[in-house]
This record gives structure tokens, sequence and C-alpha cells, in this order.
């Protein structure tokens, strides 16, 4: 089963899988992020991105269908509570780094998710400051 490209809602998936498929958007390109054994993918969601004010970045992928052979993936993902407020960690803010993105609840966000079938520029758009 192939994946339309979106970045994650959460703060971290975590993933096997056994057959190659996976792919991530980096620099205008899909590269392939084929298994390797033992290994698990880790990837970023959009709420450790604003934590992290940026410095980690959710990133797009998607899954394209192979022919050949089926391919099975299991996801681990980790979320907040709905009631969180999500925002920059303190920590990371000062003057020479202002918070690039706001604060906002988890429900809010997850609403807001879903209302744009996770377009990523209108989930940034909500997310930046
Ligand atoms: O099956 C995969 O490798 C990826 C699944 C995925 O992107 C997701 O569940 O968000
Ligand atoms: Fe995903």
């Amino acid at each position: 089963m192939g994946l339309n490209q979106h970045c994650d809602r959460d703060l971290i998936t975590i993933l096997f899988q056994d057959v190659d498929g996976l792919q991530v958007f980096k620099d205008g390109h899909w590269i392939s992020i084929d298994p390797i054994e033992g290994a698990f993918v880790v990837n970023f969601g959009y709420l450790l991105e604003v934590i992290s004010n940026g410095k980690l970045k959710a990133v797009e992928h998607r899954v394209v269908t192979n022919a050949k052979a089926s391919r099975q993936s299991l996801v681990y993902t980790i979320f907040p509570e709905k009631e969180m407020i999500i925002k920059p960690a303190t920590c990371l803010i000062n003057e020479a780094n202002p918070p690039h993105y706001r604060s906002f609840k988890v429900e809010d966000f997850n609403r807001h998710f879903f209302a744009v079938s996770n377009n990523n520029d209108e989930m940034m758009k909500f997310m930046l400051a």
C-alpha cells in the first residue's frame, strides 16, 4: 500500500519496514530509505519541529508501491495529550534566537491538521509565529 506525501502529526515516529518503498523529500528530490536489517527509521513530526524551534525538521515522506514484493511496515508514534500546549522550548529561546513558532494546544493543532487534510503549507502557516 502506498501513502501520499506528508509530514507526521506527532512528536516522533519510529518505524520498521521489511521492503523498500519509503522515500523522503530532501533538496528537491525524493530519496529512497531502504530497509536496513535490524534497524528502525526515526522520523521527526511537526510537533518536535515546533518544540526544537526548527532545529529538527519534520521531513516530508511518502510510500511508493512495489510490483515485485509485498511490503509491511510497523509504525510506532509518540503523541502528546490533546490538552497539552506545544511551543518552542524556553531553553532554546533568547535574544539571538527568537521563537519561530507560536504556542498552540494539541487539540487545536489536530483539528487544523484534519481540516486542511495535512496540507504542508497550511500546517506551516498554523505553526509559524
Ligand atoms: O509505511 C511506512 O513506511 C510509513 C508510514 C507513515 O509514513 C505513517 O504512518 O505516517
Ligand atoms: Fe508518515
